[in-house]
């Protein structure tokens, strides 16, 4: 750049000073709907960007850099319902910075400015919610307010009484004469969606995120309404104290603040150097959501009191202090639809498509709304412009409306009452459920197509080359007609001839929907799996050759892959463990069935349900002519004789040989059922140190007890020669 000396001679270009002033407006325009609606229309980070271009304006022309701007103030001072306080001390903001080379340099000037002078770092975590500032006078709370422009604030101090870990009077007899507490007030993310709930059934507007929730909450007219609002406060800071002498850290002020009952924030640490400041950014970048509340970054401050007072403030910021910001988990886009899609069982749930935007470093272009009353409860509008949130690996979701931006041309879902797949009306599983299914389980596309899925992935049969796109054109082909799968009874029978006609669009695993030609937003159409010659793709071959594979999948597996509603991998484990068979899970009684360790009522119910359907056991009678093998043999470690097939052993108290898991194990690898409880068909107690109930219940039924070493026996020499060797019930 040409140098300050220019720009102080040369007169501003008329185009920059016009910029500026938009710029300028813009700003103040967002910070009244922010800080006096608590309804802001654009995301924190849109905001900061919009300052950040301000900021550089008045790099390259300093002359507009004039004390008005909004670089240079504290947010602003406004016309409120609310009565104007004076804080005795500035309320000041924070220096943002964004990026690693900003931290240092940062730190940079402060080793300059204090030379040779030891200091640490105080590193906290940047609570999203509002600044409050509490006054004590001789441990009273006279005062509490918002931060306004820094010099002046709203007086909402009724609104503060009704927080109830904010303590009317300091705790202990050292208080000082008069105190000024800084700190965040915020609203729990995860009791946000039930706030909004009631406010839309009340039929007011919901709030776009637990921030503006946090603010409108505290700054309501009558405080009994904030008394109704779960809000809480993190103490982050000290102004004017007066009474109180010896005070040098700030870290050391913290622990005063707890001594005095208020609400700091267990994670603060202090730490030497950058290094530290770097691992604390670095630990909470990865465990945001370990914390009570949202947080948007790290504040590092300089702990030496006296050296804060060296390196001073801006207009609207302390040089000592510095926030680091995270990249923001909030964006601001358009609910372009809300659609339903239905899953493997049936379920059928809105989700909503978005405006496709970059949030916490992917695209998101849709996001879940679980159910109908999900949709009200959170009172978005279709063509609202929405808060959506996606954190970490979670699922985005959509948090609220920005209602200030409706025109009226929104509106409100409607759940439809016929599956968008197959046509069949729609209902409740059960009276009272909310969630609707389809209840078209066999022929549903949707439902097949989905189970298709999963069955051939991972946690099932792990069939390679079969993926969505694959499950997505056997059962919904464009051509033939007639899909090749009608349920998944044939899957093993399917033959090339079959595949290679299928055309089929290229369904997108997220919505169902057809992908679409970039170009010429045409649906993809192809057919899948034969080349231009009419010749089978090669993937087409692998994903025969594969299925066949799988034909010899483990018991557990094959009861994972037939979607047996409530049976997943590990009871599919259990149920496999126990009956080793599919004829002999079939035939069991329910009782039997829930009496299984790891399966319990609800899966014994469900299993008797599915084995129930006509279509479900002709799955089974296909599958086994096709050789899907339904059967465990007793291979790898538990081959061989089981001395103990028939017997049903527990086992209590701690051994000195054996984990609990590593006792059970023997047990079954013998052959042995293990339970959890005592009963009469119970053969045997084993008991370690300290049994407990178990032992005496043992006695009570007279079932015989085995010490370590009778279990040894039991193991080695079988149940007659335990029970020779088991401890005598009288004793
Ligand atoms: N979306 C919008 O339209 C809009 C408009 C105005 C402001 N904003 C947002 O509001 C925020 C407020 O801006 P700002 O000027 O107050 O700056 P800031 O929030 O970035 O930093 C200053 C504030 O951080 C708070 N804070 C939280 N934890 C702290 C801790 N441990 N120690 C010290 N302070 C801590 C303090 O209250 C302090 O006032 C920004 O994130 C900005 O994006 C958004
Ligand atoms: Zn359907």
């Amino acid at each position: 750049m040409a140098g300050d000396k220019q720009a102080e001679t040369t007169s501003v270009p008329a185009q920059a000073r016009e910029q500026h002033a938009t710029l300028a407006e813009q700003i103040e325009e967002h910070r009244f709907r922010y800080y006096v609606n608590d309804a802001p229309v654009i995301s924190d980070a849109e905001f900061d960007r919009l300052l950040r271009e301000l900021e550089e304006l008045e790099e390259r022309h300093p002359e507009l850099r004039t004390p008005e701007s909004p670089t240079q103030k504290v947010a602003g001072a406004y016309e409120t319902e609310f009565t104007s306080v004076q804080h005795r001390s500035r309320m000041l903001s924070l220096d943002n910075t964004f990026n690693d080379e900003d931290l240092a340099a940062w730190a940079d000037r402060i080793h300059r400015e204090l030379g040779d002078q030891a200091f640490h770092f105080l590193c906290e975590l940047k609570v999203d919610g509002l600044a409050v500032n509490l006054t004590y006078e001789h441990g009273r709370l006279v005062r509490a307010a918002t931060r306004g422009d820094g010099r002046t604030g709203e007086d909402i101090t009724p609104n503060v009484r009704t927080i109830a870990e904010i303590p009317d009077r300091l705790k202990g007899d050292k208080v000082p004469d008069v105190v000024e507490i800084r700190g965040e007030v915020y609203f729990p993310m995860e009791k946000f969606q039930e706030l909004n709930a009631r406010l839309v059934e009340a039929g007011d507007k919901p709030f776009a995120n637990p921030r503006n929730a946090a603010a409108g909450s505290l700054r309501q007219k009558d405080p009994r309404v904030t008394a109704t609002r779960p809000l809480h406060m993190v103490v982050h800071g000290i102004g004017v104290l007066e009474g109180y002498k010896g005070l040098t850290r700030l870290s050391q002020g913290y622990d005063l603040l707890k001594e005095w009952g208020l609400p700091t924030s267990p994670h603060n640490k202090v730490v030497d150097g950058l290094e530290g400041v770097r691992e604390f950014i670095a630990y909470y970048g990865e465990n945001r959501h370990s914390v009570a509340h949202e947080i948007d970054g790290v504040v590092v401050k300089l702990d030496e009191i006296p050296l804060q007072g060296r390196l001073g403030t801006t207009s609207r910021a302390p040089r000592w202090a510095i926030a680091y910001k995270y990249a923001p988990e909030e964006v601001n886009t358009k609910l372009v639809n809300i659609r339903v899609g239905v899953g493997r069982t049936g379920r059928v749930t809105p989700y909503a498509q978005v405006e496709p935007v970059t949030v916490a470093g992917s695209e998101v272009e849709f996001a879940t709304l679980h159910n109908q009353d999900v949709v009200k409860a959170k009172g978005v509008l279709i063509g609202d412009t929405v808060v959506l949130r996606k954190a970490g690996d979670v699922i985005p979701e959509i948090l609220g409306p920005v209602a200030d931006l409706r025109d009226g041309s929104e509106r409100e879902f409607v759940m439809p009452s016929e599956c968008p797949e197959c046509g069949t009306p729609l209902r409740p599983m059960k009276e009272g459920d909310v969630d609707l299914r389809c209840p078209n389980a066999r022929a549903c596309p949707a439902q097949l197509r989905e189970r298709l899925f999963y069955l051939a992935g991972r946690k099932a049969l792990d069939i390679e080359h079969f993926g969505y796109v694959a499950a997505a054109a056997l059962t919904g082909p464009l051509e033939p007609e007639e899909p090749p799968l009608k349920d998944e009874g044939d899957l093993f029978d399917l033959t090339v001839e079959q595949l290679l006609p299928i055309k089929a669009y290229v369904l997108d695993q997220d919505s169902g929907l057809p992908k679409r030609d970039p170009k010429t937003g045409e649906e993809k159409v192809v057919t899948v799996f034969a080349n231009q010659q009419g010749e089978p793709k090669k993937n087409a071959l692998a994903m025969l050759e594969n299925i066949a594979a799988a034909k010899e999948r483990p018991l557990a597996r094959v009861l994972t892959a037939l979607s047996i509603r409530h049976v997943g991998p590990v009871a599919a484990e259990a149920l496999a463990r126990e009956f080793r068979s599919i004829d002999r899970i079939e035939q069991a009684s329910e009782e039997e069935l829930s009496a299984t360790e790891g399966v319990g009522p609800t899966i014994a119910a469900s299993l008797k349900e599915w084995f129930a359907a006509d279509w479900h056991r002709e799955i089974i009678r296909k599958w086994k002519a096709a050789g899907v093998r339904m059967e465990d043999e007793r291979s790898g470690e538990d081959e061989g004789p089981r001395p103990l097939e028939g017997l049903t052993v527990v086992v209590t108290g701690t051994l000195e040989n054996f984990t609990r898991d590593g006792a059970k194990e023997a047990l079954q690898n013998r052959g042995a059922k293990v339970t959890g409880s005592v009963s009469k068909k119970t053969s045997f107690v084993v008991v370690g140190d300290n049994p407990g109930s178990k032992y005496d219940k043992a006695v009570q039924l007279k079932v015989p007890v085995l010490n370590e070493d009778g279990f040894q026996v039991l193991l080695e020499e079988g149940p007659d020669a335990a029970a020779d060797a088991a401890l005598s019930a009288e004793e």
